[in-house]
């Protein structure tokens, strides 16, 4: 049985069409008329246990209506869903028990109660048994840091205090099964990695399944090995996250800096000379070099470049995972500026 079983998801809004002011309303109340908004057209997917997804798109593709249908949030327009078993609207009460989720932007716990309580009341609510819970509570107190804060009520944490007290309340009960959208969105760089770490951890030590959405491309490349693209209620990408990078971003740029030369022009036309391969002038003694990994190596490059020339330093640069699906969405230029990529 897999984990996540979908098939020809739709989802279908049904949006008031009224007219503004009074007048408007009136009218809207005696003959209602609406229009129909499609959130999801028919996707399919499988997550087996233990995977870890990055559901990806940009503002409006689906990501939030499809995590709120796997949860039981909202009921499916059409299509076959299946969660650890569930129909997850249906079944809600037994499929709620099985699966964590923490929403970004809203809190699950009680606004006015220190985390503590919050939990407690988790661990009654879920029956979780007296020894899981301790287990579970001082496992998440020591790996999310929650320590300082557990007595705290809610409303006066940070909201990095907040998303790590949020997190442990989503897994005190020991879901298979979580789902995260936008985790670490206003996080400061620091939350933003401790929260994942320990979400990758989770996954690769406890196996749990993980579903995420992030419009942070870091979040993704951090915990997830798979890697799901919605556009427009559609998927357009499915795949595993290496090998989207080994298919969509072949280009490499090597950039060497050349000791003992006036100018490096000369050095640019030998390097052309021997592969074919045309470089960039960065400055006096800094050069660039893109080439295709498919048909060359960096290896190759700085050997014909050695054979003539006194290399003094070299960086190898790839397309980062952002840069990869900002392509795919033809939204940028094909060679990514020094500032977006990452160096090996
Ligand atoms: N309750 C609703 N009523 C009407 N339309 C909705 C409702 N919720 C979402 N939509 C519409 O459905 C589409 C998908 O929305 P959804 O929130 O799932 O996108 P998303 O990918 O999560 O976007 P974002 O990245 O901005 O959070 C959008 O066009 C949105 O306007």
């Amino acid at each position: 049985m897999k984990t996540i079983e979908v098939r020809g998801l739709r989802k279908e809004y049904r949006i008031p069409e009224k007219k503004p002011g009074p007048a408007g309303t009136v009218r809207h109340f005696v003959q209602p008329r609406y229009r129909t908004k499609v959130a999801l057209d028919g996707i399919g997917l499988d997550v087996g246990a233990g995977e870890s997804v990055g559901y990806l798109g940009s503002n409006g593709a689906g990501k939030s209506t499809t995590i709120k249908i796997l949860t039981g949030l909202l009921s499916a327009t059409d299509g076959h869903v299946r969660v650890n078993g569930f129909e997850p609207h249906r079944d809600r009460k037994r499929h709620v028990r099985e699966i964590g989720a923490v929403f970004g932007h809203r809190t699950a716990l009680w606004w006015d109660l220190p985390v503590i309580d919050s939990f407690r009341t988790l661990s009654s609510m879920y029956r979780i048994p007296p020894a899981v819970y301790r287990a579970n509570l001082a496992l998440f107190t020591e790996q999310l840091e929650l320590g300082d804060f557990l007595t705290v009520p809610v409303r006066q944490l940070s909201l990095g205090q907040r998303m790590r007290a949020d997190l442990a309340a989503a897994l005190l009960h020991n879901p298979k099964l979580i789902f995260l959208d936008e985790p670490t969105g206003g996080l400061d760089v620091n939350s933003k990695a401790s929260v994942r770490r320990f979400i990758r951890r989770l996954n690769q030590q406890h196996g749990t399944t993980v579903f995420l959405t992030s419009h942070d491309m870091a979040d993704i490349e951090g915990i997830c090995d798979r890697l799901i693209i919605l556009d427009h209620g559609s998927k357009v990408l499915d795949d595993d996250i290496v090998k989207v990078k080994h298919r969509l971003a072949a280009d490499r740029h090597l950039v060497v800096t050349v000791a003992g030369c006036e100018d490096v022009t000369e050095v640019v036309r030998t390097v052309y000379a021997a592969t074919g391969i045309t470089c960039t002038v960065l400055d006096r003694q800094r050069l660039s070099c893109a080439f295709d990994r498919t048909e060359t190596s960096a290896a190759h490059l700085v050997g014909a470049l050695m054979r003539d020339h006194e290399i003094v330093d070299f960086e190898l640069r790839e397309p980062t995972l952002e840069h990869i699906v900002q392509r795919l969405f033809q939204r940028s230029p094909a060679v990514p500026p020094a500032a977006e990529v990452r160096s090996r």
